[in-house]
């Protein structure tokens, strides 16, 4: 079963079927795993042994939820929760989930057990007004009597989340929006009680761990810097011609400045000194969370390229020394 992205018919894969045993409902879906998750005998529990009448719980013993299975449900959702972390991260261009990243964005998931009682007049209840959740990712299950609704953009359309049999639904939450800059929405929703029927929901709030500094990822953000840098050091190396990319900056290199002359030697010199510059300044971003700005980059391309000409050359330092009045 692949990764489904939509609701009801607007439903479209994200992960094919091999690479997932997810499947996205509301905003997402999960279904394997839970092989007979059906309220009201809700946790499979080890090898299936357990089965807790979930329903019967929430309603009759409210207050006093055994413990060990709330416990059980969050070590088994834990890794459907990994999964769709990934999945959803790597949509954005993140490709890697270490533990210090897991842990800040999952370190404080909490269960929510809500009963919605029946009430023979459903529109003087207030069920769940319209709202979007804070957390990362809301992962809820939901028995069959429905009332969830999502709504579409900004408009007036809500559409009913309509359960179905073995599925999570997976809302995306404000943080993830945020981490996101806003490639994933956080969709309001809101719950109506049911005339004849109570509504049992158990949601998993993945929140981020309380000290996490949420903000969008690096990912996710246009990244000018390498294109800012390049264009100086192009400048500097009297290039006229258009490249903006380090890529182009490359082809250009090995086509147009093969030969031993000074020349070539410092214009391969300054790309190879950008490449790892700019390389060693995201580094010291991710790992030290040291900020370089884009003139200290430049200032230490053009130093280690004039030292560089200058153990090569020293003789010829006049004929080159506009390169090192520019540093
Ligand atoms: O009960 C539900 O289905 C949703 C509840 C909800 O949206 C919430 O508690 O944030
Ligand atoms: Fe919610």
């Amino acid at each position: 079963m692949g990764l489904l992205c939509g609701i009801g018919h607007q439903r479209k894969e994200i992960l094919p079927s091999s690479s997932a045993s997810l499947k996205f409902g509301t905003s997402l879906s999960v279904r394997k795993g839970l092989p007979s998750l059906q309220l009201p005998t809700l946790i499979g529990g080890s090898q299936g042994k357990i089965q807790v009448a979930l329903k019967h719980m929430i309603i009759s013993d409210r207050g006093a939820f055994r413990r060990h299975q709330v416990l059980e449900y969050m070590n088994w959702i834990k890794p459907v929760i990994q999964k769709l972390l990934e999945a959803l991260l790597n949509g954005i261009n993140v490709k890697q989930i270490d533990e210090v990243k897991e842990s800040a964005l999952m370190g404080s998931p909490t269960v929510t057990l809500l009963h919605y009682p029946k009430c023979p007049d459903p529109d003087l209840a207030a069920g769940a007004g319209p709202h979007s959740d804070i957390s990362l990712i809301t992962v809820l299950l939901q028995d069959d009597v429905g009332g969830l609704y999502v709504r579409v953009s900004e408009g007036d359309k809500w559409i009913h989340v309509t359960p179905i049999k073995g599925a999570l639904v997976v809302n995306i939450g404000d943080v993830l929006q945020i981490l996101s800059n806003d490639r994933y929405k956080s969709p309001e929703h809101r719950v109506f009680v049911n005339g004849s029927k109570d509504r049992i929901s158990v949601l998993v709030f993945v929140n981020p761990s309380s000290d996490a500094i949420i903000g969008p990822l690096h990912e996710v953000m246009e990244c000018n810097m390498t294109k800012q840098v390049w264009l100086q050091i192009k400048k500097w190396l009297c290039i006229t011609r258009a490249m903006s990319t380090i890529k182009s900056a490359l082809k250009y290199i090995k086509k147009e400045a093969r030969g031993t002359s000074w020349q070539s030697r410092a214009k391969r010199s300054a790309v190879a000194c950008t490449v790892y510059h700019i390389w060693t300044a995201r580094n010291r971003r991710l790992f030290e969370g040291t900020i370089v700005t884009s003139d200290g980059i430049i200032r230490e391309i053009k130093t280690q390229v004039y030292k560089i000409m200058f153990s090569l050359y020293p003789h010829v330092l006049g004929q080159y020394e506009h390169l090192a009045l520019g540093l």
